[in-house]
């Protein structure tokens, strides 16, 4: 059995006494890639959120590596090894792709550099005196990532890395999280794309209105095609 890295248990969140996040037992072994699904409005983003210390939950435990962190800021959830690739991709617009990885190195010090990210990504190495706000949304995908590698985590959380972008594009996202999960890069991969999600990730948990209803492996969920087309709402 692999090492549990991070673990949820009865997570409770939302916005302004609202419940979104109902009881969330969650757990994202070492090394894996873990897809969560689930419809739009299921609480995935929100859980992400919470889990990264952006939210605070109203209960529940969140522990990384057996260290409890529910309800800690952001920054001490990243020192912890946490990284999140967020919806949207928010990348410094008015600042280069050099300069947007130079902030994020700043003050960390471990295996990722700005030449490694360069390696994993050739195409921001050509991109790197461009600003944020001329990249294409590919090359802004990957410059969040490589933002968040260089905070040197041991869990990335991916959200919808495939939104808004073309299918060619997102082949290129997907073999440089193909090669971060070779490379043993655990992660929770929110993903609304089911080839990109399936492609990546051995496991998949479905949530629905704040809870986990449902996970299993990819080779098993996509065995019953019924059964995920129901959990999914979709078909
Ligand atoms: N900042 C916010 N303030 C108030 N309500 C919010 C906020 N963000 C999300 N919500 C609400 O929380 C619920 C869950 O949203 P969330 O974004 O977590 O779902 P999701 O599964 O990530 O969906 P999507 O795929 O659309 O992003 C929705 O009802 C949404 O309207």
């Amino acid at each position: 059995m692999s090492q549990t890295l991070l673990s949820v248990r009865d997570l409770r969140a939302g916005y302004a006494g609202t419940t979104v996040l109902d009881g969330v037992d969650l757990s994202v072994p070492a090394g894996a890639v873990l897809a969560l699904l689930g419809r739009n409005g299921a609480g995935k983003s929100t859980f992400v959120h919470t889990v990264m210390g952006m939210l605070k939950p109203y209960g529940g435990s969140v522990t990384v590596a057996g260290v409890e962190l529910a309800g800690a800021p952001a920054h001490r959830v990243a020192r912890h090894g946490v990284a999140i690739v967020p919806q949207g991709r928010r990348v410094f617009a008015p600042l280069t792709v050099e300069e947007n990885l130079r902030i994020a190195a700043r003050r960390r010090t471990g295996e990722w550099t700005v030449p490694r990210v360069y390696e994993l990504m050739p195409r921001l190495a050509e991109r790197h005196a461009n600003r944020g706000d001329q990249l294409s949304g590919g090359e802004q995908q990957m410059l969040a990532i490589g933002r968040a590698l260089l905070g040197n985590p041991r869990l990335l959380l991916l959200d919808e890395p495939s939104d808004g972008l073309a299918p060619a594009v997102v082949d290129q996202v997907a073999g440089v999280l193909g090669t971060l999960r070779e490379q043993g890069l655990a992660t929770l991969l929110v993903e609304q794309n089911l080839h990109l999600a399936f492609q990546l990730a051995g496991e998949v948990a479905v949530m629905r209105k704040g809870r986990i209803v449902h996970r299993s492996s990819t080779v098993d969920f996509r065995r019953d095609e019924r059964q995920a087309r129901a959990l999914l709402g979709v078909g």
